[in-house]
């Protein structure tokens, strides 16, 4: 069994690459990072050390490397013998991707298998959106894409931070982590991954994931940055971060239990086991890295702006987010792209255009006068 997996970063050689190893799969990395592929390519395995209270450490072997910029063909022959194609490259990367495994898929031999392609991303039903993309370079000549693979979300929850210069190609993660797959797309033929759950409805999953993990991730990142703090573990043994956090976590809660019938006590108990993960002090886990990318974590559909419009639609005024989005527009991290875009955003754009352009709420939605309202201070802060 052959799994070509894009991305051989933090998630991809810390969770999806060791799942997928450890489920017998020969694992071949595909990245774009020239000097991470020479060493991938000239290694014969590497270690995933699991960190907390009971730590533990794992070898990977049995992988190969391909450069999928310059050796194209190769990454091409790779994909049309392959059984299954994941990503963990970043949502925004998805379209950059699609178009080598659209020609890897048309790659196939007549007869073979339907290649099973999912994104391990944290978006909301990314696999849909890199099907998209695919969809759109493929050719028909190749027949109807739906034949030719199969295409199923998935959510993935396990924190790999940044990791330390001068460990090579070991990664350091949690012990927790958590792979649900979408069963449905594949109908009698599932791929045989023990470390991971196949599920009828992804849906509830994907959202509470998201909502729960990452919103208050992100909100220990913001609230931690303003606080001047370095590592999330720091953030959150600062008692105002922690009680901001938490309170955070209590609106998402609400949301989950009310929208999907999540039953109360187990979300609890989901929220208590991630603020734990949160405080492990094993970790070298950063605001930074927690806080990257803030325009797609502000976008409508993400951790923040998601949550937040569809408690105001239900009638709530969800403070405890507003003050963490509040947070979030403080992010000025020079080494963020995004974070330097935002900042920029909010000096040149009039209120209404800045919050509609960051959030993409419409200025009639109920949330948009509170986020408005933020926006506006934080312009007054920056004038
Ligand atoms: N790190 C985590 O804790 C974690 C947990 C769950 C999900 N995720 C998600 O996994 C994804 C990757 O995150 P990460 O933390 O591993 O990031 P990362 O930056 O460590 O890894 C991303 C890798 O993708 C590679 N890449 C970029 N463009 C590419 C392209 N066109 N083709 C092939 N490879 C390309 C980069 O070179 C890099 O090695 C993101 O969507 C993230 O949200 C991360
Ligand atoms: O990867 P991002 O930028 O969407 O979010 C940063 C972290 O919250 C994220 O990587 C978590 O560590 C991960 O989602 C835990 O499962």
């Amino acid at each position: 069994m052959k799994a070509v997996h894009f991305g051989a970063g933090n998630i991809g050689r810390g969770f999806v690459g060791l799942l997928l190893h450890q489920a017998g799969y020969e694992v071949v990395f595909a990245d774009v990072a020239d000097a991470l592929i020479s060493e991938l390519a000239g290694a014969e395995n590497y270690c995933v050390h699991e960190v907390g209270e009971h730590p533990a450490v794992h070898a990977v072997d049995n992988f190969r490397a391909v450069n999928s910029t310059t050796e194209e063909s190769r990454l091409l022959e790779e994909i049309a013998s392959a059984d299954i194609v994941t990503t963990a490259v970043g949502p925004h990367i998805l379209k950059f991707v699609a178009p080598v495994i659209a020609k890897g898929i048309a790659a196939r031999a007549g007869g073979s298998a339907p290649l099973q392609v999912m994104a391990c991303e944290n978006a909301i039903n990314a696999t849909d959106i890199l099907r998209e993309f695919v969809a759109a370079s493929w050719d028909e000549a190749g027949g109807d894409l739906a034949d030719r693979a199969v295409f199923a979300n998935t959510a993935v929850d396990r924190i790999v931070p940044n990791q330390e210069p001068g460990q090579g190609l070991d990664v350091t993660v949690e012990t927790f982590y958590e792979w649900v797959i979408d069963r449905t797309p594949f109908g009698n033929n599932p791929p045989v991954i023990p470390g991971a759950m196949f599920v009828d409805r992804l849906g509830p999953y994907i959202e509470r994931k998201l909502f729960t993990v990452n919103t208050g991730h992100a909100s220990a990142a913001y609230f931690g940055y303003q606080a001047g703090l370095e590592k999330i573990s720091e953030a959150m043994a600062d008692p105002s971060v922690a009680a901001d956090v938490r309170a955070v976590l209590g609106e998402t809660k609400q949301l989950l239990v009310d929208k999907h019938g999540f039953d109360e006590g187990e979300q609890e108990a989901y929220v208590q086991k991630i603020l734990g993960r949160f405080t492990n002090p094993h970790l070298p886990d950063t605001v930074n890295r927690v806080g990257r990318a803030p325009l797609r974590k502000l976008s409508r559909n993400e951790r923040f702006i998601g949550p937040a419009a569809e408690l105001a639609e239900r009638g709530t005024t969800p403070s405890a987010l507003l003050k963490a989005i509040a947070s979030a527009l403080r992010f000025d991290d020079p080494a963020d792209a995004e974070a330097v875009e935002l900042q920029k955003l909010l000096r040149s754009s009039g209120a209404a255009e800045a919050t509609q352009q960051i959030t993409g709420l419409s200025s009639d939605h109920p949330l948009f006068p509170d986020v408005l309202k933020l926006v506006e201070e934080r312009q007054s802060a920056l004038v």
